[in-house]
């Protein structure tokens, strides 16, 4: 297919786009480099099927932060709003093997008291997620996107993950996790508010 017109072929904001038969055949070339016969029985749609994995694995690649945050609403609610345990699937940028676990995402709206949908939240974490990441750009991004689209008065945002470039490979240390946060606002301010929100963010 002529890259030009892959006019279907799913775009970032800035415009570039999921290049598949670029994707497929760089997939075969690994094959060969692993010392692999790209054309025995097992392997002869291993490149589409690899490239389709690539496409859902950077799908957040493709998508405006700001329409995932789309709906909001008045409720008038000024207290914190915590979605606990949202799972969470990524690709460590410099192994491109996953890194996997959970993300809590909490706020508290701002003086409008305006509020998003609870799913809207975990869509935050899947568009950071599915892209080449590091887990503190990751957790840094889903906090930024929430302070510019809802204007709260706090953000927090706390991942713990285990990393499989840490775990199948290299050191090795499988059960091994990273926690990282990131604070905006209140929580940053305030270690009350802060200490309330791990408190139950720790809480099983
Ligand atoms: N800070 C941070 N480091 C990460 C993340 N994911 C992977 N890494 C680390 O990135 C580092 C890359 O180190 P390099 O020395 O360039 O690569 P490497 O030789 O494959 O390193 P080893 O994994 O130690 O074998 C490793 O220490 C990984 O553990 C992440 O999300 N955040
Ligand atoms: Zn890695």
């Amino acid at each position: 297919m002529d890259r030009a017109v892959d006019e279907l072929a799913p775009r970032t904001p800035s415009g570039r786009h999921f290049d598949q038969p670029r994707a497929e055949a760089a997939i075969r070339e690994l094959l060969i480099a692993v010392g692999e016969d790209p054309d025995r029985e097992g392997l002869q749609r291993t490149p589409t099927r690899v490239a389709n994995a690539y496409r859902e694995m950077f799908a957040g690649l493709y998508t405006d932060p700001s329409e995932v945050l789309a709906t909001i609403f008045d409720e008038n609610h000024d207290e914190l709003v915590l979605v606990k345990d949202i799972p969470m699937y990524s690709t460590c940028e410099h192994h491109l093997v996953s890194f996997h676990g959970v993300a809590h995402v909490g706020y508290i709206p701002g003086e409008g008291g305006q509020v998003t949908g609870l799913s809207k939240l975990a869509r935050v974490v899947d568009l950071y997620a599915k892209r080449p990441q590091v887990q503190e750009r990751l957790t840094s991004q889903i906090a930024d996107a929430i302070v510019k689209r809802l204007e709260p008065r706090g953000v927090i945002v706390v991942i713990e993950a285990e990393h499989l470039c840490m775990a199948m490979r290299g050191i090795r240390k499988p059960g091994a996790t990273t926690t990282t946060s990131a604070v905006r606002g209140l929580f940053k301010t305030s270690a009350v508010s802060r200490g309330e929100a791990l408190d139950l963010i720790s809480r099983t």
